[in-house]
């Protein structure tokens, strides 16, 4: 009895307190209301400014605010927050937004607004707040920096708060930071494009560049895949390394070999692995030297720049040819730098000054006759590296037959590597030997019989190329014994 009394009471209580609330909660308004409507805004404004002064006067915090826009153009700083912080906001902020373009690898997050996120640099804390603010009406004292709020219904910027003792490391190093993550964030999500030239030179690169070829399903020696995955990744890698040694941070491949060894499929491993966008360079459709210099300045970074088949695209008059022709005083030729693409207007594209306009560049030009290329296009410095595709090693052979029949043994392997040394065999012609027979009961069968069927070539300077060790162990054997 006496706790029904008491919890009676207990009621009572409650509903005197939450009457209570009602009521001071119903005055704030009526009040907030009476200042809102008969206060003038620059009164109401003044003692906002007094309140914040005094309330930083007494915080430790330092808040800065990123705004979305800087005048007609977005705020860069504002957009490498949105991309960083979405990587962050997935983890702490309780709503985030997700989309996702056509162009667009993956799944991108954003911050919902009003969320806070917090983030910890190097052991300081930080907190991010997206604040939206509405704007009632158009011409925003307020926001006199950002000429789109007259045209949005809100204003949306960033709130970085921090303790004021980091200010300097904040300023010098985490905004910098920030700005650096996001765009390798938004580099990694793009989708890589393929720019090819368009009638009136200039670059498209409206094509998506879906190639699949990965440097796991390219087929060359495992060497030699070896050394270009280390070349690369040390060229990535060499921001610093190419600025004390006072060099362009760019660097040339010449592909080499006969058509069909995996020049072009090699491109697209580099471009997939690196995730660079390519630039498909045709010589035959670039008319003068100006035009090469105006396309390479075109370029952005992180690209490859891809010239194929630069033996037989274009006749480029050698060096002599052009010193000829400037001594005969030739009016066509004195205007030869403007009027045709020249072998020293390439040169300069590949190394010339305005070539080092750009960073994290690769040039890789391909061809089946090096010997045809004249030596200066293609000395060190120009092509750092020279890469021989040959036709299909026994090596290579092992890859193509565990990515296509997931096999790394078989009885057949022994014959298959002794066939693979005598005869001349591109990978495309195996790979497409094993896909016409996959579902064959015996794939490898039929593959050795393709192998005997076809003629047998041997090319003596390019012996150690084609043969694996063992191969020429055996060769030299039977050689000993004609001799003997
Ligand atoms: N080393 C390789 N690894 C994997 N696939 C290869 C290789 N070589 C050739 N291929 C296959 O053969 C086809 C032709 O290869 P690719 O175009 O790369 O040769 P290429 O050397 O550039 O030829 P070309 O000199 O005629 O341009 C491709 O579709 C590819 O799938």
């Amino acid at each position: 009895m006496d706790n029904c009394f008491q919890d009676h009471g207990n009621n009572n209580n409650g509903t005197a307190v939450i009457s209570t609330v009602a009521s001071i909660a119903a005055s704030a308004m009526l009040i907030r209301t009476i200042v809102y409507d008969y206060i003038p805004h620059e009164i109401i404004n003044f003692f906002n400014l007094k309140f914040h002064d005094m309330k930083r006067f007494f915080s430790s915090q330092l808040t800065i605010v990123i705004e979305d826009f800087k005048g007609v153009s977005k705020n860069q700083v504002y957009e490498a927050a949105e991309v960083y912080l979405g990587s962050k906001g997935t983890l702490s902020a309780v709503r985030v937004k997700a989309s996702k373009s056509m162009e667009d690898k993956n799944l991108a997050f954003v911050m919902d607004k009003n969320q806070e996120v917090c983030d910890d640099y190097e052991g300081v804390m930080v907190r991010w707040k997206l604040c939206c603010e509405y704007v009632a009406s158009a011409g925003n004292k307020e926001h006199p920096d950002d000429i789109n709020a007259s045209l949005k219904s809100e204003v949306r910027s960033y709130e970085l708060t921090f303790h004021m003792k980091h200010r300097d490391k904040i300023f010098n190093s985490y905004l910098p930071f920030v700005l650096e993550k996001a765009k390798a964030i938004r580099e990694g999500n793009m989708a890589l494009k393929l720019h090819t030239i368009d009638y009136d030179h200039y670059w498209v690169g409206e094509v998506k560049f879906c190639h699949p070829m990965s440097f796991k399903t390219l087929l060359i020696d495992d060497e030699l895949k070896k050394e270009i995955v280390d070349d690369l990744e040390k060229y990535v890698n060499g921001k610093e390394f190419y600025k004390r040694i006072g060099k362009a941070w760019k660097r040339g491949y010449l592909l080499y070999g006969p058509p069909g060894t995996g020049k072009s499929s090699l491109i697209a491993a580099m471009a997939n692995y690196l995730n660079y966008d390519i630039y498909d360079l045709d010589l035959t459709s670039v008319s003068t030297n100006k035009d090469l210099k105006n396309l390479i300045l075109g370029m952005s970074n992180r690209s490859i720049l891809v010239m194929e088949d630069i033996d037989c695209t274009i006749k480029l008059p050698n060096r002599e040819e052009e010193k000829e022709d400037n001594n005969n005083n030739n009016k066509e030729a004195d205007k030869s730098e403007d009027s045709k693409v020249t072998l020293s207007g390439l040169l300069n594209a590949i190394d010339g000054l305005w070539s080092c306009c750009g960073e994290e560049r690769i040039i890789v030009l391909t061809t089946n006759q090096k010997e045809k290329l004249d030596p200066a296009l293609i000395r060190a410095g120009r092509m750092d590296m020279h890469i021989h595709l040959s036709y299909c090693t026994f090596s290579a052979f092992q890859q193509l037959a565990f990515n296509y029949l997931g096999i790394s043994q078989h009885k057949l392997f022994e014959e298959i590597q002794g066939l693979l040394g005598k005869v001349q065999v591109t990978p495309a012609e195996i790979s497409g030997e094993l896909t016409k027979n996959i579902n064959s009961k015996e794939p490898l069968q039929e593959l050795v019989r393709f192998l005997h069927s076809k003629d047998m070539v041997q090319e003596p300077q390019e012996i150690s190329d084609l043969l694996p060790f063992a191969v020429i162990g055996s060769r030299l054997q039977e050689l000993s014994c004609y001799c003997l």
